[in-house]
């Protein structure tokens, strides 16, 4: 810094080869530009800085350096470099009624904000001011403030149409003339994370205020909501963050009086799967066969909350791990990327002890290949709702119980699971955490390729060739449960080609066990909370 203020001294003064040495402090003037040019004098350099130091203009300029530097620290507001010189116009008069406001906007910057006619008085009000847009940016302009003109000419009593227009068609320098809402409060909101469990259309939707400025989404996306002062339309951000603004979205209390009003509105649809919904699976020679029922509503309750709020949640070393599950359509290869990444590592992958009433075979052991169990413990279990799923073969009953999860996780494994769609709803709990992986089908192309010389297990054959009609069933119910189901699944892994597969969904288990992920906050609350 001092050679810098060397810099900027003027040239009667100019000092060059300056030397500092250690110890005692010793300037050395190799040169002068005048009358002591090419003489050597050593001075003590105390002296010297002493001298320099006490100078005004060396003082102004030091003065004039800190603003600076104090300037470049602070975020500066107004944001954009042409109107800076408002705040202190602002700041000068903090107390004055009226603001007038220059260069704030000019076309085609008329955006960040919206205006609204109280039909009774005839005033126009700035209604909202977009997050992260101009308005706001520039800290000048708040809901509630009263706009009375616009370049000189009174907008009092004109429709908010007129108003934009005359906006919008200005060239230049525009001039506001603005009341400050008096009973203004600055929260300074934090910003809530909210999963979107519905999909939403600005354009769709006739009640939004104004459509220019909604936001669109659908079920799954990660939302910022930036603003929640209004009770009926917020302000959010769609994550990872691409707009620099946010967008208008409806409350969830708007949203579900949306929902009541559709549900209200359509015929009464009425359930046509033919098998109970808690009963998935049916089963021959002890293997499992998913039968997905896509009929069934992704909630039990339709109506449900629209937004799912959530926070970033890292596992910590000595929690379990949380539960995978795996879903996908009947045929995709759920079970057979399962059983492959067991056996890659079953020191760290492990899967659910089954629970049957039927009688052990030789060589079998309880609690190695199954829980054997009477039907009445079978039974007792069911009706405690202890399965996850469970179903019957051959007069048989078989099940996966919530138990035989919590076995796998206190031994410090990775319990891996596959079941069927609305079985999501009993599993997603605290202290399970699961997280989603939804196995999609790949192109129908590649399906027919890559399943040339596999087996499937039908209702009605075990280990069949794919038939036509199985690929096209299959591609359907992939398509089906991924536009039912997208809001839980936390990753989709398209089997295509087994081993990559299975090394894609390796690499995203460890990343969903020791890496931040964002899970709904109610898991992370305590049992009191
Ligand atoms: N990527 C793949 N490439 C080739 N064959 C595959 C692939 N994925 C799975 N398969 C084969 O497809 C057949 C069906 O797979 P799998 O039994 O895992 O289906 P599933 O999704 O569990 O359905 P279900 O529950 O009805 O058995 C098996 O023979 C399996 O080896």
């Amino acid at each position: 810094q001092f050679s810098q203020w060397l810099e900027l001294l003027p040239p009667s003064k100019k000092v060059t080869g300056l030397i500092l040495s250690l110890g005692p402090l010793w300037v050395e003037f190799a040169s002068f530009p005048c009358a002591y040019l090419g003489l050597l004098r050593v001075l003590r350099g105390a002296q010297i800085l002493h001298e320099l130091l006490r100078a005004p203009w060396l003082r102004a300029l030091l003065r004039i350096y800190e603003s600076l530097l104090q300037f470049q620290r602070a975020a500066p507001s107004p944001f954009l470099p042409y109107a800076s010189g408002l705040s202190f116009e602002v700041t000068d008069r903090p107390s004055a009624e009226a603001r007038e406001l220059y260069n704030l906007l000019s076309s085609p910057h008329v955006q960040g904000a919206t205006i609204k006619k109280d039909e009774e008085t005839g005033d126009i009000y700035i209604a909202r001011v977009i997050h992260g847009g101009l308005a706001d940016r520039s800290g000048l302009l708040h809901p509630g403030d009263l706009l009375v003109e616009v370049n000189g000419s009174s907008v009092v009593g004109m429709d908010p149409e007129k108003v934009i227009q005359i906006l919008t068609s200005s060239k230049g320098t525009i001039l506001f003339k603005v009341i400050p809402n008096s009973a203004q409060v600055s929260i300074n909101q934090k910003p809530v994370y909210m999963r979107a469990m519905v999909d939403y259309c600005p354009l769709q939707d006739s009640s939004i205020p104004c459509p220019d400025a909604g936001m669109a989404f659908s079920r799954g996306d990660l939302l910022e909501v930036v603003d929640q002062s209004d009770g009926q339309w917020w302000q959010a951000r769609k994550l990872p963050c691409g707009a620099s603004f946010a967008g208008l979205i409806p409350s969830a209390s708007m949203l579900k009086s949306k929902q009541k009003e559709q549900w209200w509105g359509h015929p009464l649809q009425v359930h046509t799967c033919i098998r109970p919904c808690e009963v998935f699976i049916i089963l021959s020679n002890d293997k499992k066969r998913r039968q997905s029922c896509t009929s069934c509503s992704p909630n039990n309750n339709a109506l449900s909350s629209p937004y799912e709020e959530v926070a970033l949640y890292q596992r910590l070393s000595q929690e379990n791990h949380r539960l995978i599950i795996l879903i996908g359509a009947s045929g995709v290869g759920v079970n057979e990327l399962r059983k492959r990444l067991i056996k890659l590592n079953p020191s760290t992958f492990q899967g659910p002890v089954p629970h049957t009433t039927r009688p052990i075979k030789e060589g079998e052991q309880t609690g190695r290949d199954y829980h054997f169990v009477t039907k009445e413990l079978f039974e007792y279990m069911v009706c405690n709702h202890r399965f996850v799923e469970y179903g019957e073969n051959k007069g048989h009953l078989y099940g996966t119980s919530l138990d035989a999860i919590d076995e796998v996780l206190k031994q410090g494994q990775i319990c891996i699971i596959d079941v069927e769609p609305p079985s999501i709803h009993l599993l997603r709990s605290r202290n399970l955490k699961p997280y989603v992986i939804f196995i999609k089908a790949p192109s129908p192309e590649r399906l027919r390729q890559t399943r040339r010389n596999a087996r499937i297990i039908t209702n009605y054959a075990i280990n069949r060739a794919f038939t036509e009609e199985d690929f096209s069933e299959l591609e359907e119910t992939s398509q089906l449960i991924e536009a039912k189901y997208k809001q839980y699944f936390d990753s989709i892994v398209v089997n295509d080609d087994l081993q990559d597969a299975c090394m894609q969904l390796c690499s995203i288990i460890q990343q969903s066990q020791n890496e931040p992920q964002w899970i709904p906050v109610i898991w992370l609350q305590t049992e009191e909370e």
